[in-house]
């Protein structure tokens, strides 16, 4: 008697059971036919690399050779870092040719490592390619953060370009100086009776960079701006004590206590970017709105859009201005202390360098006081002034050179990427939709055949033409990426470092702390893996 009760069962356990191999049926073509299928596609226009591995792909192999690598430091003053930081893309380079297929899980990546093709794949605006942007990451530490594609990012884009233009961030002067300013005097203060202090000056730096977006983003609301940094900063920490788990679908959403932390977090973010960004509104309508930060500026372009075009949806809503002020920190504030942690400990590396950067300095500056008074202070501003302009017309001022050859020898992003989402043609190979292009900057920058038989030696010199000149391949040198989706902040961190480094110069010389290993290692961006300890003394 129990048959007709049973027959719903029945149905619903068939369902289930459907549902499971459509399901089943479904990874195994994600993981196995497509692969195969992209992997035969490739390899037939005589692209060659390591074949797929079931799910993994090329994972565990990389994972393996770089936990190999990390264990022994580096000789100190050695740069010819590629076959540390990516000794599974060196090894496959060397054995397979340019370019070569790789496997991240089951996507097949190229490899790109000549410049003129890098530069054709970055020059697409967004017709062929989507962005890759390390999609989980931004999800687990940023929850929104505006990653956006095609006609949203074109959008945001118009309308943040304004805040970064130079005319703007020369307003922004006094903030760099103030917060460096800051550093300095807390590093003069803790010098003691050996006449000298030894700090990691890696941490130091991030506050320093994080500093600078709070009070050049907010102005008068820095203190709120700097307590989003630091919450931003637990998030990261956060992000990144789980990126292995997030490929696990639906994991974001599971009740654990350090995603309850993260949800709480972004939700405290938001609050106080929410009243930063209604006080500022109010204050614009009652006509005293500031418009020498980040956020004023923003805001006026937002304003303008919206009522050029007469529609508001052509303008940010606020929950996208939220995201943007997001980004400038996630963007803006890690690059640059990286930038400038490298560039501390290369010139604590070659002393000749920082002598000769500091003389030059001296020259231009002489030996102002910390506390510059108004006028020796406004000949300060205006000769960075020129500084900058020359910077963006490639100056052969030595800082430039040496901030330049820093960021070939050490780009904060070792690889850009991008994937095809639909059949193209690049340089004579069709790639099916579903590939990723990586670009490996960190491999243009130490090409041999590009840069010359000194490739891995620091030799800032080798700018003292112009990027464009110091290469074989005028494209070759691509920190801040290439064409539309190019870096919005370079001028911003160049700037920044520029004003950080004369300040440190005048007043600090540095050297290597005894404790200093030299071990650079990835971490989203590349970085000393066990700090970057120097000693300064006071000049
Ligand atoms: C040394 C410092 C910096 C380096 C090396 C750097 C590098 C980069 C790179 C490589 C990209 C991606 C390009 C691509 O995928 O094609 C990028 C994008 C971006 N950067 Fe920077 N960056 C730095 C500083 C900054 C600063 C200070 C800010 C802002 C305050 C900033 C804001 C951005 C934004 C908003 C984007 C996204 C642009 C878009 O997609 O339209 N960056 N940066």
């Amino acid at each position: 008697m129990w048959a007709p009760a049973s027959s719903p069962i029945l149905v619903a356990f068939g369902l289930l059971g459907l549902v499971l191999v459509w399901q089943a049926g479904l990874q195994l073509h994600h993981l196995w036919w497509r692969p195969r299928r992209l992997e035969k596609a490739l390899r037939a226009q005589g692209l060659r690399g390591s074949s797929y591995r079931f799910l993994t792909g090329d994972l565990a192999e990389e994972s393996r050779l770089r936990k190999e690598a990390w264990a022994r430091p580096m000789p100190l003053r050695c740069h010819d870092i590629v076959s540390r930081i990516e000794p599974f893309l060196h090894d496959a380079v060397r054995e397979h040719g340019k370019p070569c297929i790789t496997w991240f899980g089951p996507t097949p990546e190229v490899n790109v490592t000549e410049p003129e093709l890098a530069k054709v794949v970055m020059s697409n605006k967004f017709g062929h390619f989507e962005k890759v942007r390390f999609p989980e990451l931004s999800k687990l530490v940023a929850q929104g953060l505006s990653y956006h594609e095609g006609e949203k990012w074109a959008k945001h884009r118009r309308i943040i370009n304004p805040a970064f233009q130079v005319e703007k961030l020369k307003l922004m002067l006094p903030a760099f100086s103030a917060c460096c300013e800051e550093l300095i005097s807390r590093w003069l203060g803790a010098i003691g009776s050996d006449g000298s202090y030894e700090v990691d000056c890696w941490p130091e730096l991030k506050r320093l960079t994080g500093d600078v977006i709070s009070r050049t983003a907010f102005g008068s609301s820095y203190l709120e701006g700097r307590k989003i940094f630091e919450l931003q900063g637990e998030q990261f920490e956060r992000a990144m004590k789980c990126i292995q788990k997030i490929s696990i679908p639906g994991y974001m959403s599971l009740p654990t206590e350090n995603n309850r932390k993260m949800h709480q977090i972004n939700k405290e973010i938001e609050s106080i970017l929410r009243g930063i960004i209604g006080k500022r509104m109010q204050a614009t309508k009652e006509g005293e709105s500031t418009k020498d930060d980040l956020l004023g500026i923003l805001l006026e372009s937002n304003t303008k859009h919206t009522e050029e075009n007469g529609q508001s949806s052509q303008g940010l809503t606020i929950k996208d201005i939220m995201e943007e002020c997001k980004l400038f920190y996630f963007a803006g504030a890690e690059t640059t202390s990286v930038l400038l942690t490298w560039t501390m400990l290369l010139l604590s590396m070659h002393p000749e360098w920082q002598d000769r950067a500091r003389e030059e300095i001296l020259g231009l500056f002489g030996k102002n006081k910390p506390e510059y008074d108004g006028l020796s202070r406004l000949k300060i501003v205006s000769i960075l002034q020129d500084l900058i302009d020359n910077t963006i017309s490639f100056s052969r001022v030595q800082v430039t050179m040496i901030l330049y050859e820093v960021l070939r020898l050490y780009p904060p992003f070792v690889e850009l990427s991008r994937k095809t989402y639909k059949e193209m043609e690049i340089g004579g190979v069709t790639y099916p939709a579903g590939v990723t292009i990586n670009l490996p900057v960190l491999f243009i920058h130490h090409d041999p055949e590009i840069w010359g038989s000194d490739v891995h030696e620091f030799k800032p010199e080798r700018f003292s033409e112009g990027i464009s000149k110091a290469s074989k391949d005028p494209g070759a040198f691509l920190p801040f990426g290439w064409g539309p989706r190019i870096c919005i902040g370079q001028n911003f961190a160049l700037l920044e470092a520029k004003m950080a480094m004369c300040l440190i110069l005048q007043r600090l010389e540095f050297e290597l702390a005894p404790s200093y290993t030299h071990a650079p290692h990835t971490m989203v961006t590349l970085h000393p893996m066990h700090g970057a300890q120097i000693k300064v003394r006071a000049i």
